[in-house]
């Protein structure tokens, strides 16, 4: 079956005879087809027939992101180009049905957030439970080790009668009695466990924070009810005592078997201001943790266009199809040389412009690796810090089975299997050297650990220590990555088995995933583009002679070409999405890096949350709420989603079907909500359509970078 060759014969310009990636198209062979229009396009970038042939071979394959990139592609050779207007018109008709299909089938699902986030002790915590306790006993005066005997059944008597009147007290508001019956009440019994709860209650209402937290010590720990636990765990925040706030929010969470959500909650919440308020210091937000998890939120009233905060990267990686682009492998920056920017036109300057371009251009002080000399470095710190932090395990001179993902990398995907043949074994968009590398941090830590305590070989809190960096990133749903892909899975696992000083670390398929799926959850794409060699060049030119300059920035029309990169940013990633984001993330530079800024893209209220935006907006409902399920396993219940509805067959206010030959009238405005009525239509607006009506929505920023791994 030739299935629409005869389409490219239009415009893709085909004279006759079929190309190979025709040929495998017609013959239904999709991925063979890909595989060969991508050969094409390496050849001859513009070759706008290999363009339609990729993204149509992608759409069959169910792989639509890059379908899509590819007829955008073709778009940017030729815009007016009549086939790809057409493709691109049912590509969308494909992905609606897809998705439409995938949304019915698939069960809404509600992960509960508590029950995903652990409660573990974190490494060194034991010290920091013991300093705290200090604290306790030395700043707050709260007697950590007293002891309290059992008393006679007359004493417990007695003390239960005076209990009673001081809850009578307290209901009449008189505190002060209450607090003084409390306390003859202990004297008798100083085992009353009721009578010390309601003291720390009372305590606590009249600012006695450490007064209270001395009642709850007071009881026996065999005693604790979930309820004392929990109200510790309060007080203990409220001092500043994060650690053994934890620790008591913790033992009521076990004490209830995880049935206490709102015991977990407040654990998280501890443990959220915890991590991230060092790294939110100085800017106007906190992070907290909601039923989305950690969330984060305005301190105060933000103006759009404000900077809300800056984020680096604690790992990155370039994307594959920028692999050929020069670009510091460790921090981003642009490398670009004037022979990369001018090209062709630079042989042709005369000297004096060619000697004013390597006066003013920045001294390049590229590195390569000394060892295998497959990355590049802007300078020789970055050079060393790579290799302090991952590359010393990843090094394919050091590490003969690191060869196999240089070559991965270097081919952009593919390796060449038992039969000879080019197979693709890496679909992604970010490399996989940048999945290797979170392993490469973690076992060079773990092994300095190591070294620094004398051991042989690092112990399990040195491991637990070395992999703290990555418990920011957030690992949520499941993927099935090692099974999908084997070759890769068995290329790290190779890599790790020798790590060096007779160190090994076996990444079993459990932690592939894992790692697989967080690092494709909580990545963002960025680069250096604000800040390149052109930036300071031009910069520098323009303290220079006039005539020449102005004859050379005739030159200067084009931003440079620079190479995207995908990094995890740990406060970044603790943005949830909307698809009415109110935040953009854009190129920044932090500390002297490429990073990433956090824009403020509409007001935001001082305690509103920031949204960002993890797909394209700008796509209907129903295949926005399909396509975040499947990349990042929530259904969006966000404002926009609340107030949009998916067709004119349903009514978007009040769920009622229409009959088969007459729909639903749709909002004259937006034309994104459809009723059944003028009354459904005015609850909706004043419910919340109003205020999404005019909205402007954003393009994709957080990318779904994990194309469609699922359909292999
Ligand atoms: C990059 S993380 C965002 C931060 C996350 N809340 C956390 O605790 O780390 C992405 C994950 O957050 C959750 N999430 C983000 N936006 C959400 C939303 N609008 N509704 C439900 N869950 C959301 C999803 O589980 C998603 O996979």
């Amino acid at each position: 079956m030739l299935e629409n060759v005869d389409i490219i014969n239009e415009q893709g310009g085909t004279n006759g005879s079929l190309s190979s990636s025709e040929f495998h198209f017609s013959i239904g062979d999709y991925r063979k087809a890909l595989e060969s229009a991508k050969a094409d396009l390496q050849l001859d970038g513009t070759n706008i027939k290999a363009c339609i042939i990729a993204a149509k071979s992608a759409t069959k394959l169910k792989r639509f992101e890059e379908s899509y990139n590819f007829y955008r592609d073709g778009l940017k050779i030729d815009p007016k180009n009549k086939v790809i207007a057409e493709e691109l018109i049912d590509l969308q008709k494909i992905l609606l049905n897809h998705f439409e299909k995938m949304s019915n089938e698939e069960k809404e699902q509600d992960f509960n957030m508590v029950h995903l986030c652990s409660q573990d002790v974190y490494p060194g915590d034991e010290e920091h439970f013991l300093l705290e306790k200090e604290i306790l006993e030395k700043k707050y005066k709260v007697d950590c080790s007293l002891s309290t005997k059992n008393v006679d059944l007359i004493k417990k008597k007695e003390a239960a009668q005076i209990l009673m009147k001081a809850h009578t007290n307290m209901l009449a508001g008189n505190t002060e009695d209450a607090i003084k019956q409390c306390t003859i009440a202990l004297d008798a019994d100083p085992l009353n466990i009721a009578a010390r709860q309601l003291r720390a209650q009372l305590h606590q209402e009249k600012g006695n924070i450490e007064q209270s937290v001395q009642d709850l010590w007071a009881i026996p720990k065999q005693n604790r009810t979930i309820d004392v636990w929990k109200f510790g765990g309060i007080l203990l925040h409220q001092l500043g005592l994060p650690v053994l706030a934890e620790f008591w929010y913790r033992k009521a969470t076990s004490l209830s078997q995880m049935k206490d959500v709102e015991a977990a909650m407040l654990f998280q919440k501890v443990r959220v201001e915890r991590m991230y308020g060092p790294l939110t210091s100085g800017y106007p937000i906190r992070v907290d943790f909601t039923k989305h998890g950690r969330s984060v939120f305005a301190n105060k009233n933000l103006k759009e266009g404000a900077i809300a905060f800056q984020d680096k990267p604690v790992l990155i990686g370039k994307l594959l199809q920028f692999r050929d682009v020069s670009a510091c492998d460790h921090c981003a920056a642009s490398l670009i040389t004037p022979t990369e920017y001018f090209r062709n036109k630079y042989a042709e300057f005369n000297p004096t412009l060619k000697r004013l371009i390597q006066e003013k251009w920045p001294k390049d002080d590229s590195v390569k690796c000394s060892s295998c000399q497959r990355e590049t470095y802007c300078n020789e710190q970055c050079q060393r810090e790579a290799w302090e932090q991952y590359h010393q395990i990843i090094c394919p001179a050091q590490n003969v089975n690191a060869r196999a993902l240089y070559d991965l990398h270097d081919s952009g995907g593919w390796i060449l299997n038992k039969d000879g043949e080019k197979e693709e074994i890496w679909t992604l968009q970010y490399s996989p050297i940048l999945l290797a590398r979170m392993w490469a941090m973690i076992v060079t830590e773990a092994k300095r650990l190591m070294r620094q305590s004398g051991l042989p070989q690092p112990s399990i809190e040195h491991w637990a220590k070395a992999k703290m960096p990555f418990r920011k990133f957030i690992v949520f749903g499941q993927s099935n990555a090692a099974s999908k892909l084997p070759e890769v899975f068995n290329m790290v696992r190779a890599i790790f088995s020798h790590c060096g000083d007779g160190v090994k670390y076996d990444i079993t398929e459990d932690e592939f995933n894992a790692r697989y799926y967080q690092a494709t959850c909580n990545l963002q794409a960025y680069s250096s583009s604000i800040f390149t060699p052109l930036h300071v060049f031009l910069e520098n030119l323009s303290e220079a002679d006039s005539v020449t300059t102005m004859l050379l920035l005739q030159y200067v029309k084009e931003e440079p070409k620079v190479a995207t990169f995908a990094g995890m940013f740990p406060l970044h990633a603790c943005l949830n999405h909307a698809c009415d984001n109110n935040v953009e993330i854009i190129d920044g530079m932090v500390d002297g890096r490429p990073g990433v800024n956090v824009l403020v893209f509409r007001e935001i209220k001082a305690g509103e949350e920031l949204f960002t935006t993890y797909i394209d907006t700008t796509m209907p409902r129903k295949i926005r709420r399909a396509w975040l399920f499947r990349s990042f396993n929530f259904w969006c219940h966000c404002r926009r989603c609340q107030f949009e509805g998916d067709g004119p067959d349903i009514c978007t206010n009040c769920g009622k079907y229409a009959q088969e030959d007459k729909k639903f009238p749709h909002c004259g405005k937006c034309q994104k909500a459809w009723y059944c009525s003028v009354q459904c239509q005015k609850e909706a607006w004043v419910k919340g359509h109003k205020v999404i009506c005019q909205l402007q929505h954003s393009k994709v920023n957080l990318k779904a970078i994990d194309t469609d791994l699922q359909d292999r």
